[in-house]
């Protein structure tokens, strides 16, 4: 495959400026992933902090340095959250993240999905199914799991890219991100990533830090996708299954450098 060296450079820039400047980074995310969130963070060199409740998570997303608003476990007082928390970073002009767990029919967190995407996500992460629930196109998937391929995905990422103004990136083998002009493919990561838990959730999380860590929306996308699957293939190597997968992740994600990215990258 061939691979696209502008982006090799920027991925390892926007690396080196997350370890640097440790962005902060605002999470309301689900109740299973939390401190799989917060400690995958930590060990790419951001700070996480988990502010979502009612009166906090709106003058906190204003400050910090990126959002995430995960709708995987969406009770009351963290839709109420998101809604205000996405106030904050448009006021403070701080990227944010949507990812739009499991929607399709579950009949609380679609409208609620819509209602955020509508008001414009710097990205929007999601598997097939999902991405494909959030642009209208499909009912979504099994759950948390997609039921559509990555590709069939691609006219509902674009759609999405307009409707939004902003980045979709949809994640399976090859991850396919677009800004609605542009579509990049990166085609890293191992299957044990679909084989804990938290694999796409943490991955939304990342992002935040590195838009904050990267001007141009894309590449700091396409470089959080690729530290985190390149960091992935290197644990994949040291586990036995996903228990020890896990725990090789967290270590990857800490001591993956630019000659892993360079080596291992697969951007086209
Ligand atoms: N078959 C696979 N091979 C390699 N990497 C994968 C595979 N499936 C998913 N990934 C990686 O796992 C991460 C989570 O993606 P995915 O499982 O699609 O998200 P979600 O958990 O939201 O459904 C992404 O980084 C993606 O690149
Ligand atoms: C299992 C589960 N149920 C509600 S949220 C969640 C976590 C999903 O995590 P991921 O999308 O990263 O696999
Ligand atoms: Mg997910």
């Amino acid at each position: 495959m061939r691979t696209s060296t502008p982006f090799i450079e920027s991925t390892v820039d926007a690396l080196e400026q997350v370890r640097l400047t440790s962005p902060l980074v605002h999470c309301i995310t689900n109740s299973v992933v939390v401190n799989f969130t917060a400690n995958a963070l930590l060990a790419v060199g951001a700070a996480p902090a988990m502010v979502d409740i009612v009166g906090e998570a709106g003058p906190f997303a204003t400050v910090a340095s990126g959002l995430l608003i995960n709708l995987g476990t969406p009770t009351p007082e963290q839709r109420a959250a998101m809604i205000e928390a996405q106030a904050g970073a448009a006021s403070g002009n701080t990227p944010w993240v949507l990812d739009p767990v499991a929607i399709g029919s579950l009949p609380v967190r679609t409208p609620l999905a819509y209602r955020l995407r509508d008001l414009h996500p710097t990205v929007v992460r999601g598997n097939a199914s999902e991405i494909i629930a959030l642009s209208g196109m499909g009912a979504g998937g099994r759950g948390v799991d997609a039921l559509d391929s990555v590709e069939a995905a691609l006219p509902a990422a674009r759609s999405l890219a307009e409707t939004t103004s902003g980045v979709v990136a949809v994640s399976g083998a090859v991850d396919l991100l677009t800004d609605g002009a542009r579509v990049m493919r990166i085609a890293n990561g191992d299957a044990l990533l679909t084989r804990i838990t938290g694999g796409g959730c943490a991955l939304g999380a990342v992002m935040a830090a590195f838009l904050a860590a990267h001007d141009d929306r894309l590449a700091a996308t396409v470089a959080a996708v690729t530290v985190y699957t390149v960091a992935a293939e290197l644990a994949a190597e040291k586990s036995g299954g996903p228990g020890s997968f896990g725990v090789a992740f967290l270590d990857a994600l800490a001591a993956v450098d630019a000659d892993d990215i360079a080596a291992r990258a697969s951007i086209s």
